[in-house]
């Protein structure tokens, strides 16, 4: 068997598309365009790309952009006066500030100073705790686009034997959430579970999120299952740098019956639900009703 490829690139143009068709009714109503905030601190080349292109996103969709770049050297207190700047600032309605924090900057006291109404990472523990319960609160974008990729592909999920591999605040635990907030039975393994191989071949669908280069290995996937790959590591390869998954692609696509590819899965559905999220923002924190283009 041979797997379809999940196509990320093509999902999030769709998404784009209806979230900009969106905008000029909040405009019209708020009087105003939606407002992102994306804060980066230091020059890690890779995190000054994926910032660029969210600033990018946002324009090209009709939003406006606030982009943020501090110098390495930015103290937490520097930072924190920042957000709370933009907690107080109408005009943003949503906040992101790019992780990892250099050293010496203390990420989770950033995040939770975010005001929850702005949270668009779905990173404050009230967002966590929310998502938990049952509240509609803001979900992190990386596992809210699997999600989206996942019901595109499968349908209803409910009853599925879902494994998550990875247990993060940002990516492994809130998709487990959203698993099981879709009636799949959920695992969730991490670097101290025992028998990966043998839970991750039990699983209709597998979400990769370890962050270690082809890590999950093809013979582990059920035969048919969907493969979900969050992972993006830089390597060389026959002496050329190639960004792989968390999946042994190769490996996997003869057994998957859907995986997603990298780059062009789950990275492009990134960001186009963090500009989601920050739509979903604006509309409550006008008290417009959300749009439903899901
Ligand atoms: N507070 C916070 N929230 C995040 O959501 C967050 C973060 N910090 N820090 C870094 C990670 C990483 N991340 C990606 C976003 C887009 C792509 C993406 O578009 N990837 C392209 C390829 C890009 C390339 O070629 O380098 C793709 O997979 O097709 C990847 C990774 C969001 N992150
Ligand atoms: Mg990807």
């Amino acid at each position: 068997m041979t797997a379809s490829i999940i196509d990320g690139r093509a999902f999030a143009d769709g998404l784009g598309r209806k979230i900009a068709g969106s905008i000029p009714i909040f405009e019209a109503y708020a009087g105003r365009r939606p407002g992102l905030a994306v804060v980066l601190v230091g020059t890690d080349p890779a995190s000054e790309v994926y910032v660029r292109s969210k600033g990018r996103m946002a324009r090209k969709l009709g939003m406006e952009s606030f982009e943020y770049v501090l110098p390495e050297t930015t103290t937490q207190d520097e930072l924190l006066a920042l957000v709370a700047r933009l907690n107080a600032d109408d005009r943003i309605d949503g906040i992101l500030v790019q992780l990892p924090l250099p050293k010496g900057l203390d990420a989770l006291a950033v995040v939770t100073a975010i005001d929850p109404a702005k949270d668009v990472d779905g990173l404050h523990p009230m967002s966590a705790g929310m998502l938990a319960s049952g509240l509609p609160g803001m979900v992190s974008c990386t596992p809210l686009g699997c999600i989206m990729l996942l019901e595109a592909t499968l349908g209803s999920l409910a009853g599925r034997d879902a494994i998550v591999v990875g247990r993060s605040i940002l990516v492994g635990k809130p998709m487990a959430q959203l698993l099981l907030a879709r009636d799949c039975t959920v695992t969730i393994a991490h670097s101290r579970t025992r028998d990966l191989p043998g839970k991750v071949a039990q699983a209709e669908i597998v979400v990769a999120a370890v962050g270690a280069a082809e890590m999950i290995r093809g013979e582990w996937i059920r035969p048919g299952a969907t493969v979900i790959d969050i992972g993006t590591s830089r390597i060389e390869r026959d002496g050329r740098k190639t960004l792989v998954g968390d999946v042994d692609f190769a490996g996997a696509v003869e057994r998957a019956g859907a995986i997603t590819p990298v780059p062009g899965g789950v990275g492009p559905m990134t960001i186009m639900t963090l500009m989601h999220n920050a739509v979903i923002a604006a509309h409550r924190r006008v008290g417009l009703p959300e749009p439903t283009w899901r």
